[in-house]
């Protein structure tokens, strides 16, 4: 039988982190488990091309339950089945979020989960150095400014600075208010070494692949977690045709991101027991918190022509600019974050460099949704159901949001770019409340389903320490512990959580 130490499942923004860290101690071996191939697609290296990798061959192609409030619409749920994850198909945008957002955690982790613990976990795994990130392994993730920002995003900072915001160099150092240009996670631009997309398969995984006692198995997806006597013993995988059971010794780590993870709990017998019962999967531990408290950042796309085009540079990550608003009295963050493309959907690569969308989006939004099981098949998706604008707060703010929107594309020198309508016909309440029901679109930052919590926490997955409850041998470090949403883009926050539970393994096992 094959055995490891540990056994990493899912090659994402997290376990690519998890699994290099792990695999530094050289006494203790490590299996790295991906369902998707390796991450050999050369567009998944050019920052201009993660739009051509949604809904192909490196996409897990999701799509959400009809939502009630966005008129039964489904929404395509974009993640990456690839090494490196959806982190290898993201675009880039880096932000680290609020310091609020962080303490916010405490409530749920106590201690373990404050800014005070979070932020220098950032400069572990991020380097901001201008000159990061050339040819040779970067240790860390290369975060660098666009050397050459498209003519339209320059025109919408100016528009948004008129308009009112305040100019914002660096979303991640002092306030997240105001407007600018994205820093993105990418190589430096050199003679000879375009920049290229710089993600955790790439600055971690990638430089520990010769270790001796790191395994790395692709194309290769786990049915299940084997649990025996409330111990979680292996996994089953399949691989090549097979299926075969995997055994660790010290422990097996969940990094399926969001969507998987949860629905692999599940089809391992770990759930509410009346659902799992429902669909025919025998029960190993009631935890009635799994697939619960799923939100995600919800957007929406102002799109608008232009009078004349401009090429985009291969090395655009498309979303180069946008800006943060606080809307309400008393937020402890801003409750808008403005994204801006110089292409006419940021959801499609139609009109690239012709035309341009701002899409705001709602930061925290306090919809919480499910995910359910369908079926026990492992082979059938789950139900995802993010119950969008369920709550009418989230409503208010996209609202508000769309209206700055139109109002600084109405604004020079942005203002002067566009032509044909606008893409809202009226700015009555009723009209703008419609657009966003018709037209608001996933960020792509779904998180929460496998949620942290205290052991008195009736709802948590994990305890603070991100250990499943009732499950020995088992512990989960991906987007789906995330409590409470990240004010702005999330694959920094994940890529820390990957970090921090590598931490927790190694000082539980010495
Ligand atoms: C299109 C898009 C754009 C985005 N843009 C940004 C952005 O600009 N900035 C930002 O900060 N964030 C962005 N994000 C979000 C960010 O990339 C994710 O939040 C982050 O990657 C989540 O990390 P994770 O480790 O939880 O999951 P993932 O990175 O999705 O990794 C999970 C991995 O587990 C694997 N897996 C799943 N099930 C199994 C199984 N049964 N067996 C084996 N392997 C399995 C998957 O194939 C995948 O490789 C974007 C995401 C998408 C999809």
């Amino acid at each position: 039988m094959v055995k490891y130490d540990y056994i990493v499942v899912g090659a994402g923004a997290a376990g690519c982190v998890a699994a290099a860290r792990l695999s530094a101690d050289p006494g203790r071996s490590v299996l790295l488990i991906e369902a998707g191939p390796a991450d050999d697609d050369p567009r998944i290296a050019r920052p201009v091309a993660w739009p051509q990798l949604l809904g192909g061959d490196l996409d897990w192609g999701y799509r959400t339950a009809p939502q009630a409030e966005l008129h039964g619409r489904r929404l395509a749920w974009p993640r990456g089945r690839v090494v490196g994850g959806s982190g290898a198909i993201n675009a880039m945008v880096h932000i680290l979020g609020a310091a609020s957002d962080f303490d916010a955690w405490a409530r749920w982790g106590g201690d373990l989960w404050t800014a005070d613990r979070m932020l220098p976990l950032f400069d572990e795994i991020f380097d901001e150095t201008e000159a990061a990130g050339g040819p040779d392994e970067p240790a860390r993730i290369p975060v660098a400014a666009n050397p050459r920002p498209h003519p339209f995003a320059d025109a919408f900072v100016t528009a948004a600075q008129k308009y009112g915001l305040p100019a914002n160099l660096d979303f991640n150092r002092g306030t997240q208010e105001g407007v600018g240009l994205y820093r993105t996670t990418r190589t430096g631009d050199r003679p000879g070494a375009p920049a290229r997309r710089a993600n955790t398969a790439y600055t971690h995984l990638r430089p520990a692949l010769g270790r001796a006692n790191l395994t790395v198995l692709p194309d290769a997806t786990v049915l299940n977690v084997v649990v025996e006597r409330g111990r979680a013993t292996g996994v089953l995988v399949r691989h090549g045709g097979e299926s075969r059971t995997i055994t660790a010794d010290a422990e097996i780590l969940l990094c399926a991101g969001t969507v998987s993870t949860p629905h692999l709990l599940m089809l391992s017998g770990v759930g509410p027991a009346a659902e799992l019962a429902g669909v025919g999967v025998p029960v190993a531990v009631h935890l009635p918190g799994v697939g619960r408290n799923l939100h995600d950042h919800l957007q929406v796309s102002l799109a608008y022509d232009t009078t004349t085009g401009h090429p985009v540079d291969d090395r655009s990550n498309l979303g180069e600019a946008g800006g943060f608003i606080t809307l309400l009295p008393g937020s402890p963050a801003p409750d808008v974050q403005l994204s801006f493309a110089p292409m006419k959907n940021l959801n499609n690569a139609s009109h690239l460099g012709r035309g341009f969308t701002i899409g705001p989006a709602i930061t925290r939004p306090r919809s919480r949704g499910r995910l359910t099981l369908n079926t026990a098949d492992p082979a059938a998706h789950p139900r995802i159901d993010p119950a969008y604008l369920s709550d009418p707060n989230d409503l208010e703010i996209l609202v508000e949001g769309v209206r700055i929107a139109l109002d600084i594309a109405g604004t020079d020198p942005l203002g002067d770019l566009t032509c044909g309508p606008p893409p809202v016909a009226g700015t009555s309440r009723w009209r703008l409340e419609e657009y966003v029901r018709d037209n608001a679109e996933t960020q792509f930052h779904p998180v929460g389903t496998c949620r942290l919590g205290r052991e008195t926490d009736e709802e948590a997955v994990v305890d603070p320490r991100l250990r499943v409850r009732g499950v020995t041998g088992l512990r989960i470090a991906d987007a789906s512990v995330i409590p409470s949403m990240i004010t702005g883009n999330v694959h920094a926050a994940v890529a820390a959580i990957g970090l921090r539970a590598a931490e927790f393994m190694r000082e539980d096992h010495g």
